[in-house]
């Protein structure tokens, strides 16, 4: 499948009120202030970033998935018993029909919405989950996952990583906001404390230093115990939120966790 931020779609007017979906399950929520809560995970496919990092690079860079109406996703999530949904990807504000989904989420369930923050959107969301990408997060042709294209990707992962308009609307329209770094050393702070300045200049919501989470980088648990203590580290002494990775702690990158 070729890499693109787009997935194709399948040739039906029935397909435009579809979503890819690449899985839909229930865990704990692994990541952020809702850290422990039992809730279902929607997960569309396509992301118009290439973080060389990524956990879910398949789903975003070589998307497989079913394409489900809205309908179908509200009824397997009423199957599943949690009341807490996570809608997360790949980027899930790449697809208008997002908003319908979030949209009928909204009077029964508590709504996050992983992005990347590059990308707005009028839907209803409780918990906007932001996670702006640092430098740090951008592919080069050492570091790339197979199939990714750096050469390409390099530039338009740059160019497109921070858009502070639309990191201002998301965080003026959720109810609630956290901005989650994912934090690969001390060399992404002065970076992460310019940007929370920034958001803070365009934003009527006040970030507090709460709201602002340091994630260790790392899609294993070996990975994430090389990283976790530097960045709890740094949480503490810049007076920022550490996060865990309560799923990767647990069932390490197994899918559907
Ligand atoms: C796969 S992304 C999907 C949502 C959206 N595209 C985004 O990046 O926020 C879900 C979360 O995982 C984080 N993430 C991805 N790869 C990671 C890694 N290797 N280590 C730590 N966090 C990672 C992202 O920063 C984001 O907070
Ligand atoms: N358990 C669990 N918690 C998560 N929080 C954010 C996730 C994501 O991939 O967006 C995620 C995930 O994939 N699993
Ligand atoms: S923005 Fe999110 S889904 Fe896209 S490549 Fe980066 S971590 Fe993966
Ligand atoms: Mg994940």
């Amino acid at each position: 499948m070729p890499v693109s931020d787009s997935v194709s779609r399948p040739d039906t007017d029935a397909a435009s009120e579809r979503l890819p979906i690449n899985e839909l399950f229930a865990s704990l929520q692994g990541e952020g202030k809702l850290s422990g809560v039992s809730s279902t995970f929607v997960r569309t496919s396509g992301c118009n970033l290439r973080c060389w990092f990524c956990d879910s690079y398949h789903t975003s860079w070589e998307p497989t998935h079913a394409w489900m109406s809205v309908d179908e996703i509200l009824a397997e999530v009423r199957d599943l018993d949690p009341d807490h949904v996570v809608v997360t990807g790949g980027e899930p504000l790449i697809h208008d029909e997002v908003s319908a989904l979030l949209d009928r989420l909204a009077d029964d369930y508590h709504t996050t919405v992983e992005t990347n923050g590059t990308l707005e959107t009028d839907a209803p969301v409780d918990l906007a989950s932001i996670s702006p990408k640092l430098a740090s997060s951008t592919p080069t042709a050492e570091n790339a996952p197979e199939g990714s294209e750096p050469g390409v990707w390099t530039e338009q992962h740059e160019s497109r990583r921070i858009d502070l308009e639309s990191l201002a609307s998301l965080a003026d329209h959720a109810e609630e906001v956290q901005l989650k770094f994912v934090v690969t050393g001390r060399d992404d702070l002065p970076e992460i404390e310019s940007l929370v300045d920034d958001v803070r200049g365009v934003t009527a919501r006040e970030i507090r230093d709460t709201d602002v989470l340091l994630m260790p980088e790392g899609q294993t648990r070996e990975e994430l115990a090389r990283t976790r203590t530097e960045v709890a580290d740094l949480a503490a002494e810049f007076g920022y939120r550490y996060t865990p990775r309560l799923h990767v702690d647990l069932w390490n990158d197994a899918p559907e966790t």
